[in-house]
């Protein structure tokens, strides 16, 4: 690529260093994390986490991946505004301040890009006009990442912001699994359709579960889970996205954290009428207060499994529903397929918990797949396999990096023609 920066200079001694970094936003309704990358080598240089964004007890811990110890914050951060000038400010005092010639580039994570966008986007006005319309149908998400983009916009005004859509990997399904039987005209005036959330998750893992098998993507079939707070399932059929369990928004599919996953539509129905609840109020109850939180006070999936290791039956019930409704989506999904070479469990829930990944897979043995307690129960940051040799699918644990897909797809539309390190 040839910028002003790499024209000759008489009057510097130092050759000239192509920008070369990516700063990544990972925007959250309550959450952000972020991450900055070296795209030479696709290293991490820091990495941070803000939690409990709004809350008094709100909390930063950044990690300076050069040597130092973790660093933490705590007290109230109002916003994201808030929470990302004060991961700005730490940035700074590792030496890597978003005023570096050296950053090329700005990657966030925007959860809907609804039909239009299926493909990372360089952020114009007219961009992040299209990303608000879309915020009814993601209500927790979209306003957060366009917070992040606004705030992000404010520190570096001279670089271009790319956007990298959850809903673009998905843009695959065919239509017989993204139209809903509903009439087809209201359908296509409003677009509703199911497009699908987490898509740079199931892209990264379907792509590292084949590696893992030593194939390529395009020669096998993987049911991704990704169970994190929000959860979704996805049938990747050599490479592409065939179907997906969450639909026009994030709430459709699993059961998650505090979302009810799929129910009749007919409840919302009986709550408005019967139960006298606004439509406002509805969708706070089956997003926020509903899924593990609703069943049974709490969604932490290491909270749940201490109060079952303690006998509480409330939990155990919780339980049970959540992995009842995972086990109906891989049946599917193994039929969608046809044939399954791998099951990946992947995010928060699926990467950490070895009873979640075992109940699931009970009693699956006639469809080949089987989890093997000693592979189940070793704890690696690394893809590995827990099924045994003798199983006919391959099941695995494959620690999902959105950031780093994320820092990927950015570089690669910024700086098309730089040199990447390999995977
Ligand atoms: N060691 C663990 N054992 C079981 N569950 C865990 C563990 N660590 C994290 N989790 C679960 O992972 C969830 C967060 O997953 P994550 O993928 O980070 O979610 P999100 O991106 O939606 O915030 C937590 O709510 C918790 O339920
Ligand atoms: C789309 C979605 O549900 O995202 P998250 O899991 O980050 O809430
Ligand atoms: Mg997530």
């Amino acid at each position: 690529m040839t910028t002003p920066a790499s024209a000759p200079d008489h009057e510097s001694t130092a050759a000239p260093v192509e920008p070369h970094r990516v700063l990544v936003l990972n925007s959250g309704s309550s959450s952000v994390k972020y991450q900055l990358l070296d795209m030479r080598d696709r290293s991490r240089l820091a990495s941070g986490l803000v939690e409990r964004i709004g809350e008094e007890t709100s909390r930063l811990v950044h990690t300076p991946l050069t040597g130092g110890e973790p660093r933490e914050r705590t007290g109230r951060m109002a916003d994201h505004d808030a929470a990302l000038k004060a991961a700005a400010e730490e940035l700074t005092a590792d030496g890597l301040g978003l005023d570096s010639p050296e950053l090329a580039a700005i990657g966030h994570r925007v959860v809907h890009g609804g039909l239009r966008f299926t493909a990372p986007t360089v952020i114009t006005d007219e961009v992040l006009k299209e990303i608000e319309r879309l915020v009814p149908v993601a209500p927790l998400h979209n306003p957060a990442n366009i917070t992040g983009i606004r705030t992000a916009q404010a520190l570096r005004p001279d670089l271009p912001q790319v956007a990298v859509f959850d809903t673009a990997f998905h843009t695959t399904m065919p239509e017989a699994a993204a139209r809903y039987a509903i009439d087809v005209e209201t359908a296509d005036a409003h677009r509703i359709r199911r497009y699908g959330f987490h898509g740079t998750s199931h892209a990264y893992v379907s792509r590292k579960t084949a590696e893992l098998l030593g194939k390529a993507p395009e020669d096998v079939n993987v049911i991704v889970l990704h169970l994190g707070n929000g959860a979704s399932a996805s049938a990747v059929a050599g490479g592409r996205c065939v179907e997906t369990s969450m639909g026009l928004t994030p709430l459709e599919g699993l059961v998650m954290g505090t979302r009810s996953g799929d129910i009749d539509p007919a409840v919302t129905f009986h709550l408005k009428r019967v139960a006298g609840m606004s439509a406002d109020e509805i969708d706070v109850l089956l997003n926020k207060r509903s899924g593990l939180v609703g069943l049974c006070g709490d969604n932490d999936m290491r909270e749940i499994r201490r109060r079952i290791d303690e006998g509480d039956e409330q939990a155990a019930l919780a339980f049970d529903i959540y992995i009842h409704r995972l086990k109906k989506y891989i049946g599917a999904y193994a039929a969608v397929l046809g044939r399954v070479d791998a099951v990946a469990f992947t995010a928060g829930v699926g990467e950490n918990s070895a009873p979640v990944r075992e109940a699931a897979i009970a009693g699956l043995e006639e469809f080949g797949l089987a989890v093997d307690a000693g592979l189940n129960a070793v704890r690696s940051g690394e893809p590995r396999l827990i099924s045994p040799e003798y199983a006919r699918v391959a099941v695995a644990v494959v620690p999902t990096d959105e950031e780093l897909e994320i820092a990927d797809q950015t570089f690669a539309l910024v700086a098309p023609d730089a040199v990447r390190g390999d995977n």
